[in-house]
């Protein structure tokens, strides 16, 4: 609800056009000048067509004065006929350009947008809501697009239009010109003033619309609640409220639309009429010498009549780029956003020059990397400095979220390859946020996380994360096969690398059960797995890409005591020489690890292995106990 209320919430209108934010996006637009280049051509050449259709009237009309039956009608025929026939290869040409241009510009700022959304780090996305960020990628994209691409058109089209027109009945007479024009300045005033307020009403209709959507949604779907509480008639006087301000706003709107029309078609008939006057007058002195011809009055009248559909068009445009302008700050904004998590001028430059180097070494072939063994050859890093990874140490580590509380503080902890360390605690202890700052999703405000003694922050940050495992409580499975999921951890797995993998953390089992096998499709999402058999897709996945530290947030929480075992028993060979973070609510699943971490309230409480902590009798005792007395109260009511 909250989603599609925000969709339908519609924008500020601004009074002032902003052209520095208007260029920057057209900017984009003159990067394909493919597309622009003939847009502005047909544009331009539309409006000089029509401009020569009247003066042809003019010809004809003359010419049929002059010479009667004699006057070539022939050449009159063809001539119209050329004319309109390139008039509308003009037509298909600006259409096909326009459109084009519109369908590219959103392809290319919404690839961007996407680029960046990748890039940026996960406090951005704590603070923007998911269909915040779909709306801008969609709806803004395609408007700004079109706005850019048809708007180019229109207004290059009407202002060259424009200035024909007036240029031509300058030229035939000035002062009939200047006579004609002075119905401009009206026109374009009310042009603006009405397409300015009907783009409003037409918004306001547009907002009760979805609201009374909703409402009609909501009082449908709770009408049981409704009739209970008794609240039918305080639900109808909200509703008539609603109607009511919808009536308004579509009156209001279709008074301004018959308004408008019969006031500018008023004043473009009135410029007509102040040519007919001043032309008749001219065409009276002809006889008196004049070179002033009847064609050339029914010329000036045309002209001065066709005044009202450019201006029209340019008021529309004006407006609807007022009213786009915060989409078009939003998009900006975004594309400009810049990672706060991201390599470091120092860090780029040894990525660079180790870059001949690593070419050097490059023979072509992907190191077959076994998922399941360590005495693998690692890849090398990309700056030249260790590629294994032998300890991970938190030094000091303060950190909060965005203006959020502290959440660690002076936190430290070394952990060496080969260790498993399970994380335990109350909820909000600060398990999660330690793990997301190992996996350099978010960074320490102060104190540093060191890879073999170096800061982090001083590797290359694709490289780091490359060596993550991670498996989360709620995996997320992309749409496609159970095999595609699998091998979303290595692009580079062979059929057998995924199915060995499978096996390890007994996935295999239940995947051959499905009714495609490995070839089954997940579903958007993974929504036709259970959860734990999405977790164990996604234990296989994190394997499969071979990493040397394996994060798992309460990873095997979905999956039975039975399955699980069996994944412990195979993971304590995954695990093996590898860096484990493990976080888990059951403790049975962590009774094996090399260290456990009692953490509350940011700070590690107790610390040691479960014969220690339980012979301890503390934090960590007291949850062992009182979850063993309600897994055997649970397994005793079950039975
Ligand atoms: N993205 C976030 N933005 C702001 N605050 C957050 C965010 N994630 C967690 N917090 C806060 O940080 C504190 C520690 O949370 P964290 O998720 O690390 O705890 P946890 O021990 O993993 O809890 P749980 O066992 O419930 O998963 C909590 O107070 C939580 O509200």
């Amino acid at each position: 609800m909250s989603d599609t209320a925000h969709t339908h919430q519609e924008d500020e209108f601004h009074s002032r056009l902003d052209t520095g934010m208007w260029l920057k996006l057209f900017r984009r637009a003159r990067a394909m000048p493919r597309y622009l280049v003939p847009l502005i051509a047909t544009a331009i050449f539309i409006a000089a067509a029509e401009t020569t259709l009247s003066f042809m009237n003019k010809w004809v009309i003359d010419g049929v004065d002059r010479l009667g039956r004699d006057a070539p009608f022939a050449l009159y025929i063809t001539a119209f006929l050329a004319l309109a026939a390139l008039t509308s290869g003009g037509v298909w040409v600006f259409i096909e350009m326009a459109g084009n241009l519109s369908n590219r510009l959103a392809h290319d700022i919404r690839r961007d947008g996407f680029d960046r959304l990748q890039e940026l780090e996960f406090a951005f996305y704590d603070t923007r809501p998911v269909g915040w960020l779909i709306s801008r990628l969609t709806s803004d994209c395609d408007r700004l697009a079109r706005i850019i691409a048809w708007g180019t058109l229109d207004i290059v089209w009407g202002s060259v239009f424009v200035t024909m027109i007036a240029a031509a009945l300058l030229w035939i007479n000035w002062r009939l010109g200047l006579i004609v024009l002075s119905v401009l300045p009206p026109l374009a005033f009310v042009s603006y003033w009405f397409q300015k307020r009907m783009l409003l009403s037409a918004r306001e209709i547009r907002k009760y619309n979805s609201r009374i959507t909703a409402g009609y949604n909501e009082s449908i779907q709770g009408v049981r609640t409704t009739k209970t509480l008794v609240r039918e008639a305080a639900n109808l006087g909200e509703f008539k409220e609603l109607t009511t301000r919808m009536l308004d706003a579509s009156v209001r709107n279709a008074r301004q639309s018959s308004l408008y029309y019969p006031i500018v078609a008023t004043l473009g008939a009135l410029a007509g009429g102040l040519a007919l006057w001043h032309g008749g007058v001219l065409v009276n002195t002809r006889f008196l010498g004049a070179d002033f011809t009847v064609g050339t009055l029914i010329l000036c009248v045309q002209l001065a009549g066709m005044f009202f559909h450019p201006i029209n068009q340019m008021a529309r445009i004006l407006t609807e780029m007022q009213a786009a302008q915060a989409a078009g700050e939003r998009v900006l904004g975004l594309l400009a956003t810049e990672p706060k998590i991201k390599d470091g001028p120092a860090v780029l430059e040894r990525v660079k020059a180790e870059e001949p180097k690593a070419a050097n070494r490059a023979d072509g072939n992907t190191p077959p990397i076994s998922a399941l063994s360590r005495s693998v050859r690692i890849p090398p890093a990309p700056d030249g400095l260790p590629a294994r990874i032998d300890t991970v140490e938190f030094r000091d580590v303060t950190f909060r979220y965005e203006n959020g509380p502290v959440v660690l503080q002076n936190f430290n902890l070394t952990v060496r390859a080969g260790d498993t360390i399970a994380l335990v605690g109350p909820s909000g202890g600060g398990k999660s946020t330690i793990v997301s700052l190992v996996c350099r999703f978010y960074e320490p405000v102060s104190g540093s996380i060191l890879i073999n003694g170096i800061d982090y922050r001083e590797r290359p940050l694709q490289w780091f994360q490359s060596q993550l495992g991670i498996v989360l409580q709620a995996p997320h499975l992309f749409k496609g096969s159970v095999r595609e999921n699998i091998r979303y951890g290595r692009l580079g797995a062979t059929d057998a690398e995924i199915e060995n993998a499978a096996r390890l953390v007994n996935a295999h089992g239940f995947i051959t059960q499905l009714d495609r096998g490995y070839d089954t499709e997940v579903g958007a999402g993974g929504n036709r797995l259970s959860t734990g058999q999405k977790q164990l897709i996604s234990f296989a996945r994190a394997l499969l890409a071979d990493p040397q530290i394996f994060v798992m947030d309460e990873a095997t929480s979905s999956i039975d005591t039975e399955t699980e075992q069996l994944i412990q028993r195979g993971l304590e060979t995954v695990f093996a020489g590898r860096i484990s973070f493990v976080i888990a609510h059951r403790l049975s699943t962590i009774r094996n690890a090399a260290r456990i971490l009692v953490i509350g309230r940011g700070r590690i409480e107790e610390s040691g292995t479960h014969a220690e902590l339980l012979a301890r009798r503390g934090h960590y005792h007291e949850l062992y106990t009182s979850q063993f007395k309600r897994e055997r109260l649970e397994a005793a009511l079950n039975e």
